[in-house]
Order: structure tokens, then C-alpha cells, then sequence
């Protein structure tokens, strides 16, 4: 067991189900509502990295979101270092969002154009000093003092993720959000990003949740994994093992599809077939039993439970054992 795990839990979601009303009715009641994320849990310890995964729609940003507590939640509950963060007051709130920062994908949007850079992040910061702070902390994301004075379009895209990093790190968070954080980077740039945030998580002891449709990207960075489909979690465990041995039928999927040069698996892809089922709709039973190679009727008969699925690992499938006990990679009709 990991030391991190005997510590109590830094980020806890219960339960979580965040609904969207998209169409009212004569009277202006929702008549209509979109699943966004239903009934997702799970646990982050002091120091871990979490990663996210799953198709875009499947709900990522609107989970970070939802922890954010940017959102009402439909039901459910997040607890962060102790504290409910639903019934935290406006002041709580406030405080409780200096310990959970959150890094988007789009370092240009998230930067005020008409403010110099520096000033962004000294906003974060509080007491004395606090041009002389945020000049070190742009250093240490690799900038330079210097640059406090620059605007924002006076840099590339990976310092302005890096000036989007230094500004989350302002408020001495507890939790780093990383939405997306690398995906409109070029390939070059987004290792350099994630070098320096996993120099960032060993030096400040940062917790990550790290939210990602790349699946190269979360396997380099995240010590364990959740995998979603259409708002619900499908998989969640040690990202080594998960990759090595998924054992959800949409996991199995995701991982194939990616193309990691593997001799063990030579070619080897269980495509994914078939669109995401509308979240205004979605499927009875399992979700993914619309795509999935392997469904029966009894996937259509209701939400399957997350159930254990080796050391540290669990998945929602009402065929798990058929499945784990089939060949991992061309288990499927959809093999090609
Ligand atoms: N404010 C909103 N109102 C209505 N629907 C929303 C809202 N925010 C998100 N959605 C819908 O909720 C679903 C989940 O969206 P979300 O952005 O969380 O997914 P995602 O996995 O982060 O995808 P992407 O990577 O494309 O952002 C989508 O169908 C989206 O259209």
C-alpha cells in the first residue's frame, strides 16, 4: 500500500450526479435534462495524482467543475481536506477554492489580455512583497522576473500555461485541477509542461486531478486512474495495472485504440464502434452496452455496481468475469 493511502483522504466525492435542465415547459419548469455526470465517487490522498479519462462528453470538466462547487450539484456530496464543500459558507468557499486550483486548456482564454501577467498572479497572493513573490514564482516555472511586466500576448502558448501554472500556485493550493492542461500544446511543449508539474507535485507536495482525453499523457503523470463513460465511472485503479490488464469493456477499448508500440500486442485494436449514446437519453442498464462487444440482456436490466476487480481496482460490468477471463486484447467481435 502506498504511504499516502494511511493518510485520511484529501478530496472525497460521494455519489456526485450533476444534471443539466436544457428545455422548460409552458411554465418554465425543466422538462428536459442532461446527465453530465451521474453518481461518481472517488478518493484522492495527500500527494496522489488521479487521472480522469474518457471521450470528450463523457463529463470530465463538468466532475472538476462540480468540485469546484462552480455548480449546484443535483445530489451528492465533495468533501475536501475534511470540509463539506456544499454547505461551505461564501468566505469557506473562498477559502476552500485558494486550496483547489485549476489549470485549463487554453492558457490564451484564461489570461486577462489588458493585465500584465505579473499582476494575475500576484492577485493569488496575499501579505508583503507580493511583486517580489510572483516574480520568483515565474521563475519558477521557468520565466523570468523580467517577464512580470509582459502581456499575455507577448508569449507562447506553453509560458502562458506556465503563467497559468505560476498563478494557480499563488494561493499555496493543496489539490492542482489540471483540465485539459497539455492538450493544446504541441507535443514537445506538453512534456515540458508535465516535467515541470511533476517537479511542482514532488516540491510542493500538490495532489492532482488530472483530466485528460490523452492517454499517453495520463499514463506519464498519474499514479492511479478513472475512467468515464457518458458521466458515470466505468474503471478505477493503479494506472499500471489498469493499462496492463483493463478490465472494463470500455477500457479495453480506450487502450487498444491507443497507439503505444507494444510487442506483447502487435496490432492488435478492439475498435471502438459506433457514436456515444446522448446524454439527454442515455441507454438503460449499462451505458456502454450500445457499443459493447460483449452485451447481454442483462446489461439493459440495470446500473451495474462497481465491483472489485483485483488489488486496488474496480469496475462496473455485469459480465466482469466473462470478460476478465477472455484474452485481453482481441476479445471482441469489433477486433479488426
Ligand atoms: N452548462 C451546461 N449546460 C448544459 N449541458 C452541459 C453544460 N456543461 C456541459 N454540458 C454537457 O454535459 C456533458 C458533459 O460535458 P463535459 O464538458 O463535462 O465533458 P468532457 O468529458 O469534459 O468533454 P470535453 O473534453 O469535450 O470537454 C456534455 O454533453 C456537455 O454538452
Amino acid at each position: 500500500m502506498n504511504e499516502s493511502n494511511l493518510n485520511a483522504p484529501l478530496l472525497e466525492v460521494e455519489g456526485l450526479v450533476q444534471r443539466f435542465a436544457v428545455a422548460s415547459d409552458v411554465l418554465g419548469r425543466p422538462s428536459q435534462w442532461l446527465h453530465a455526470v451521474e453518481d461518481v465517487s472517488l478518493t484522492l490522498y495527500p500527494g496522489e495524482s488521479l487521472g480522469i479519462v474518457g471521450e470528450s462528453g463523457c463529463g470530465k470538466s463538468t466532475l472538476a467543475r462540480a468540485i469546484l462547487h462552480l455548480y449546484e450539484p443535483s445530489a451528492g456530496r465533495v468533501t475536501f481536506m475534511g470540509r463539506d464543500v456544499g454547505s461551505a459558507r461564501s468566505a469557506d468557499l473562498r477559502a476552500l477554492r485558494r486550496d483547489m486550483q485549476i489549470v485549463l486548456q487554453d492558457p490564451f482564454g484564461a489570461l486577462n489580455p489588458r493585465r500584465i501577467v505579473g499582476a494575475s498572479i500576484a492577485d493569488g497572493l496575499k501579505g508583503p512583497d507580493r511583486r517580489k513573490r510572483a516574480e520568483a514564482l515565474l521563475e519558477r516555472v521557468g520565466l523570468k522576473a523580467a517577464d512580470y511586466s509582459r502581456y499575455p500576448h507577448e508569449f507562447s502558448g506553453g509560458q502562458r500555461q506556465r503563467i497559468c501554472i505560476a498563478r494557480a500556485l499563488a494561493p499555496e493550493p493543496k489539490l492542482l485541477i489540471a483540465d485539459e492542461a497539455v492538450s493544446a500544446l504541441d507535443v514537445s511543449v506538453q512534456a515540458q509542461i508535465l516535467n515541470l508539474l511533476s517537479e511542482l507535485r514532488a516540491d510542493f507536495g500538490l495532489s492532482f486531478l488530472f483530466i485528460s482525453h490523452n492517454l499517453a499523457v495520463v499514463r506519464s503523470f498519474c499514479d492511479r486512474l478513472t475512467v468515464m463513460y457518458l458521466g458515470r465511472v466505468v474503471e478505477t485503479g493503479p494506472t499500471e495495472a489498469v493499462f496492463s490488464d483493463p478490465a472494463h469493456p470500455y477500457t479495453r477499448a480506450l487502450i487498444s485504440a491507443v497507439p503505444i508500440p507494444d510487442p506483447a500486442h502487435p496490432g492488435q485494436h478492439t475498435l471502438l464502434e459506433g457514436d456515444v449514446p446522448s446524454p439527454l437519453t442515455p441507454p438503460s442498464g449499462c451505458a456502454f452496452r450500445t457499443r459493447c462487444p460483449h452485451a447481454a440482456p442483462i446489461c439493459a436490466q440495470s446500473v451495474p455496481a462497481m465491483t472489485p476487480a483485483g488489488d486496488r481496482r474496480s469496475a462496473a460490468c455485469a459480465r466482469l468475469d466473462d470478460v476478465m477471463r477472455g484474452p485481453i486484447w482481441d476479445s471482441a467481435e469489433g477486433t479488426k
